[in-house]
C-alpha cells in the first residue's frame, strides 16, 4: 500500500488500519515499522459468524464503508485441534466469559492440547472493492497461564519449539514468529510485487513512449 501509494497509481489515499484493540495496533506498528505507513482508527466493528477468512473480509467491507477509503483489518483466532478448530474466531467471547483457566478446562477431557493461532488480515481499496486476505498461522499448545496478562490469551499459548508462552517472550521474539507477523509478511510481499509491477509498467511506457528523431530512447534494458 505505501509502496503502491508511492507509485501514485494504485492507492490514492493512505491506508487506515481499523481495530478496537490497542495491543493489536501496537504489534502491527512494531512489525511493519516503516515498511508500510498507515494511520489507525479505533472502531469495534460488528463481526459475522463463520470462517476466519470470511469474517475478516466482511470486517474489511464494513471498515471501508466507515472510512470511505483504503482499509486494513484483521481477525484473530485461537483454534484447539481437539475441538476441530474451536473456539477459533469466537475466542474473544470464550476468553471474556471463561478466562485462561476456563480455556484450559475446555481441553481437560482431551490428551491433545495442541492448538494454533491464526491471523486473517484483509485489505480493501474502498467500499466497492473486493477485499484481499492474507493468513498467518503459528502452531503451539495450550498451557496453564504463565507470564504477564496484558494481551488476550498470550499467557496460555506456547508456540512449538519454545519453552515460553507468547506472554513470557520478549515482544520482539513474539513478533518474529507470531501468526500476526506471518500474515503481515505476506501483505508486505504482495505490496512490493504490486509496486514492482507498477514500476515495470511505467518503465515500459517511458521507454516505448520516448522517441528522438524516430529513434527509441530510454532504458529498455531496465525492463
Ligand atoms: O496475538 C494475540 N495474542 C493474544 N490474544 C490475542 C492476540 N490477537 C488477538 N487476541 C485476542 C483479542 C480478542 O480477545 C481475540 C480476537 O478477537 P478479534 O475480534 O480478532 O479482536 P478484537 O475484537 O479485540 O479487535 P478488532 O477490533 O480488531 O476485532 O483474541
Ligand atoms: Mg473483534
Amino acid at each position: 500500500m505505501a509502496a503502491a501509494r508511492a507509485s501514485g497509481l494504485v492507492v490514492p489515499r493512505p491506508v487506515t488500519f481499523v481495530t478496537g484493540n490497542a495491543k493489536k495496533l501496537e504489534e502491527v506498528r512494531a512489525i511493519l515499522g516503516n515498511s508500510i505507513p498507515f494511520q489507525s482508527l479505533k472502531l469495534d466493528l460488528p463481526e459475522l459468524q463463520g470462517e476466519p477468512e470470511d469474517i475478516s473480509k466482511e470486517k474489511a467491507r464494513l471498515a471501508s464503508v466507515e472510512v470511505n477509503g483504503p482499509v486494513l483489518v484483521e481477525d484473530t483466532c485461537l483454534c484447539f485441534n481437539a475441538l476441530k478448530g474451536l473456539p477459533g474466531p469466537y475466542v474473544k467471547w470464550f476468553l471474556q466469559k471463561l478466562g485462561h483457566e476456563g480455556l484450559n478446562n475446555m481441553l481437560m477431557a482431551y490428551e491433545d492440547k495442541s492448538a494454533y493461532a491464526l491471523c486473517a488480515f484483509s485489505f480493501a481499496l474502498g467500499p466497492n472493492a473486493e477485499p484481499i486476505t492474507f493468513l498467518g498461522r503459528t502452531p503451539g499448545k495450550i498451557v496453564p497461564p504463565r507470564g504477564p496478562n496484558d494481551f488476550g490469551w498470550d499467557p496460555i499459548f506456547q508456540p512449538d519449539g519454545y519453552e515460553q508462552t507468547y506472554a513470557e517472550m520478549p515482544k520482539e521474539e513474539k513478533n518474529k514468529i507470531s501468526h500476526r507477523s506471518k500474515a503481515l509478511d505476506l501483505l508486505v510481499i504482495s505490496t512490493l510485487t504490486l509496486l514492482l509491477q507498477t514500476l515495470k509498467k511505467k518503465l515500459l511506457t517511458f521507454s516505448w513512449g520516448s522517441t528522438e528523431k524516430g529513434k527509441r530512447v530510454g532504458f529498455p534494458f531496465l525492463i
